[in-house]
């Protein structure tokens, strides 16, 4: 998996727990979607919880399904988990029929992976609406659950947040890889202190510089500074635009 400047094998990602953290704009939507495209090359299947439907166009241009809450909830899970089929969970309209609907495709995703384990990664857009710390509901417990228990049924979990300290701690710190890029809050460099094996006077030295796209990549113990390379779907997008732009003048 071509990350920018590291690389990842599938086997790093699947079954795993990622977080990306980072304050508004650092990057962290771009270095997920890069994670999404390549995981789906690898023949890995995502459903993105997505509050905005940014990563619609992405999932839908590389064959997966974009689901609403207007859809059946049992029979599109239960689809996407037989065909191993990836897809977004547009949950842009962000009323009762998305939640309600978000519930029952997880918890189809959690009962039917039981008996039939087919690799999967549950991406969650802002992770602390969905886990946030201190506050349970039926979507958080099975999140939770999914992330804490998935992995013997073929599940890991991308955590994206730019609100690290308000992300259910439980869930956060079971991560096994972190992409963390710029933050400047204390309470969120307090949360990377609590990650990084580094010294708290490094941590506020390093992260805080952060350029977008840059990342402190932790995975077993080991820390090093990565630039992530763009999604090439934002480079098609650009591209296509640039030439849509040409054809108008
Ligand atoms: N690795 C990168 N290389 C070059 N440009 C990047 C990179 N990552 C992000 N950008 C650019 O920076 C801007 C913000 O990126 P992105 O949306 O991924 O940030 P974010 O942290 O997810 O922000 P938000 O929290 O608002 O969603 C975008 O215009 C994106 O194209």
């Amino acid at each position: 998996m071509n990350m920018g400047t590291f690389s990842l094998s599938k086997a790093d990602v699947a079954r795993k727990c990622v977080a990306i953290l980072g304050i508004r704009g650092s990057g962290k939507s771009n270095t997920s979607k890069v994670m999404i495209e390549e995981a789906i090359k690898e023949g890995l299947p995502v459903t993105v919880i997505d509050p905005d439907a940014e990563y619609v166009d992405l999932v839908n241009s590389m064959g997966g399904d974009i689901v609403t809450g207007s859809d059946d909830a049992s029979l599109r899970s239960e689809v996407h988990h037989r065909k191993a089929i990836s897809s977004v969970i547009d949950m842009s309209e962000w009323n009762q029929e998305s939640f309600s609907f978000l519930y029952k495709y997880l918890t189809n995703i959690w009962e039917m992976s039981k008996d039939r384990r087919t690799d999967r990664m549950i991406v969650v857009e802002e992770a602390h609406e969905f886990i946030p710390q201190g506050k349970v509901s039926g979507i958080s417990e099975i999140i939770t659950r999914l992330a804490l228990r998935g992995r013997k049924r073929g599940i890991g979990i991308i955590l994206i947040s730019q609100r690290s300290a308000k992300v259910n701690k439980d869930v956060l710190t079971q991560s096994e890889i972190y992409m963390l890029h710029k933050v400047v809050h204390p309470a969120d460099l307090k949360v990377y202190k609590e990650i990084l094996p580094w010294k708290p006077k490094e941590v506020d030295s390093v992260v805080p510089s952060l350029e977008v796209g840059e990342a402190l990549f932790y995975k077993e113990g080991k820390t090093e500074k990565v630039k992530i390379r763009q999604s090439t779907y934002n480079t098609l997008q650009f591209s296509q635009f640039r030439e849509d732009a040409t054809n108008m003048i």
